[in-house]
């Protein structure tokens, strides 16, 4: 069976040759585009992993601009009270506000990329532009990278049975856009290289 790679948009991963067994697809920006797209892709056709790809925001003092970013649990912040605090639903529903890596994917990406951070990610719809949004997210969370994506596509791969990690390319730091080291090279360029070392892996030991 294939691996399923998902970015948002293709530049994002332009460095990553293709190869077989592996079908890449653009699902567009945000985690609405980003779980109708995965859906999609997994209705379609059975693959035995989905890796989520490109590049995402660093929160200050965890990582910086050009850094590989392993995501271990991503937590959609947008969904529920703004405060962050219990949501009562009729009948003992849960709201789905978190997503987990698979644990043997994560332990293949730990163990083969080394130099890579493995750091909690955030997903929004939008786009953290001020410090002290990002100061609240990095507070409440642990927050390591932010994304428009990552809970989306975790979130649907879970849905369909099938396992799933996010790498992230840092390509800027999260808040004040005056200050954010905007570097979308350097940030594709992580998302490429640590997705084709894990595609190796993958390929060879799995
Ligand atoms: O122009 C900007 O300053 C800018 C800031 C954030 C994102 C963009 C995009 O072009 C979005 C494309 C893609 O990038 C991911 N991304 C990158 N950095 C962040 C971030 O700080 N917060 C959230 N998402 C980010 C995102 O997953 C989008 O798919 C431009």
């Amino acid at each position: 069976m294939n691996v399923l790679v998902v970015c948002a948009v293709a530049q994002e991963l332009a460095a990553l040759p293709a190869r077989a067994g592996v079908d890449v697809v653009a699902v567009g920006v945000g985690p609405v585009e980003a779980a109708a797209g995965t859906a999609r892709a997994l209705a379609g056709k059975r693959y035995r992993a989905v890796v989520n790809a490109g590049i995402g925001g660093g929160f200050r003092d965890r990582c910086a601009v050009g850094d590989a970013v392993i995501v271990d649990v991503e937590h959609y912040v947008e969904l529920g009270l703004e405060d962050g605090s219990a949501f009562a639903l009729p009948g003992g529903l849960a709201l789905a506000r978190t997503a987990d890596a698979d644990a043997v994917l994560l332990a293949a990406a730990r163990a083969r990329l080394a130099r890579a951070r493995v750091l909690t990610g955030v997903t929004s719809a939008t786009v953290t532009s001020s410090d002290a949004r990002a100061a609240a997210l990095g507070a409440r969370y642990g927050a390591g990278v932010e994304s428009m994506e990552g809970f989306a596509v975790l979130r649907a791969a879970i849905d369909a049975g099938v396992p799933a990690i996010e790498l992230r390319g840092v390509s800027n730091v999260v808040g004040d856009r005056a200050t954010n080291q905007w570097n979308f090279r350097a940030g594709a360029a992580a998302a490429a290289a640590t997705t084709a070392t894990l595609l190796d892996v993958l390929q060879t030991d799995t």
